[in-house]
């Protein structure tokens, strides 16, 4: 990593100490502008880390924070209906529609994921009648949904366009060539809600790692959780949430786009604070269906068809997961091997030594 030589953070967590990765750090507004040293550092950022919090503090991008907080008050009225309203809207495609908990794979091992999710894709939004659930489809909500769907796009078209100019692509071949707004894509804003759990006793935990499908993910949430594995880092560690940022990380498409040279971000999400609700709000900017790419076993295989495939697989109990393309979980990223496990600090770590 390219970060510095302080000595890394920790927090204990889980009964050991647990490092809080550097990130680096861009403001929106010198990323409008394509100042060349910030593009600069975007790039060599993309290819050597693959994640970065985005600044939104500044007079451009404070309305993407003002988004945020009315989704999450949308976000807080959803989750709290009736779970029969929930599930009756139930999952319409993989990229739109509900999601109870534990419709995944967990985090921990013989564990479900502890968290629902409801989906909403730009694609639908932009239809003269979406297919949204009753208790979200007043007109102000509506709007909020457009609002945080158009603002997250900006902002990762920006990030893209500054990427394209960064690594010196001019016309047809920008990354935004491949991402046209009136084209089909499986692009979507994901809005979720993690139960409560104890990792302990309980068996909808967290959120399984992975790296994305996206090109670019934008994701806001207020609350710890979110855990990272920075190329050749030996373990996870968390993410610090940054009042007025919002964290990027890259996908596996822009991964697959840039001729493998950028970082797909292996991550996950573990409950840190075992009694908290958290809600994160994250939009995967996804190259258009039928672009083509290399992916990571060397198939030449259309954005569309990697989406489907993912979540095909994203979605399936271990032992099918298991069956899919051995890259495919991690797009191509590869892990160092976990360091030697200490002795547990106390009895009840030992549960979780397994993640
Ligand atoms: O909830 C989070 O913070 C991350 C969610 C995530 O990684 C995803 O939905 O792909
Ligand atoms: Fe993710």
């Amino acid at each position: 990593m390219a970060i510095t030589n302080e000595p890394l953070r920790t927090v204990e967590w889980n009964g050991k100490k647990v490092p809080v990765y550097p990130m680096q750090t861009f403001d929106f507004s010198k990323l409008l502008s394509h100042e060349p040293d910030e593009l600069e550092r975007l790039v060599r950022c993309c290819q050597d880390e693959g994640y970065f919090y985005i600044d939104l503090k500044g007079i451009d991008g404070r309305r993407f924070l003002d988004d945020q907080q009315e989704t999450l008050k949308l976000m807080h009225r959803f989750f709290e209906s009736p779970l029969e309203a929930k599930n009756q809207y139930g999952l319409v495609a993989p990229h739109l529609g509900y999601e109870p908990i534990g419709s995944r794979t967990g985090v921990l091992a013989n564990t479900k994921d502890g968290y629902e999710m409801i989906k909403v894709s730009r694609d639908e939004i932009q239809k003269d009648s979406p297919h949204i659930p009753d208790v979200i489809k007043n007109s102000p909500d509506m709007k909020v949904l457009e609002n945080a769907i158009a603002g997250s796009n900006i902002v990762t078209k920006a990030i893209l366009s500054a990427l394209s100019t960064g690594c010196g692509l001019t016309g047809a071949s920008r990354f935004e060539n491949t991402h046209r707004n009136e084209r089909p894509s499986t692009s979507t804003l994901a809005m979720m809600h993690y139960i409560p759990s104890d990792p302990r006793t309980d068996t909808n935990i967290g959120h399984q790692k992975h790296t994305d499908i996206s090109s670019l993910t934008l994701l806001f949430s207020e609350e710890w959780g979110m855990q990272i594995r920075p190329p050749g880092a030996r373990e996870f560690g968390f993410v610090e949430p940054r009042p007025g940022t919002a964290v990027v990380n890259v996908g596996d498409s822009l991964r697959f786009a840039s001729g493998h040279t950028m970082q797909s971000c292996i991550h996950r999400v573990v409950p840190y604070d075992y009694s908290q609700h958290r809600y994160s709000i994250a939009y995967f900017l996804r190259a258009e269906n039928d672009v083509m790419f290399t992916d990571s076993e060397g198939r030449n295989i259309t954005a569309g068809q990697w989406h489907d495939e993912k979540f095909f697989a994203f979605t399936s109990p271990p032992e099918l997961q298991a069956l899919a393309p051995p890259s495919m979980i991690l797009g191509g990223m590869v892990e160092e091997d976990e360091p030697a496990v200490p002795a547990p600090v106390a009895e009840k770590a030992a549960a979780v030594e397994a993640y």
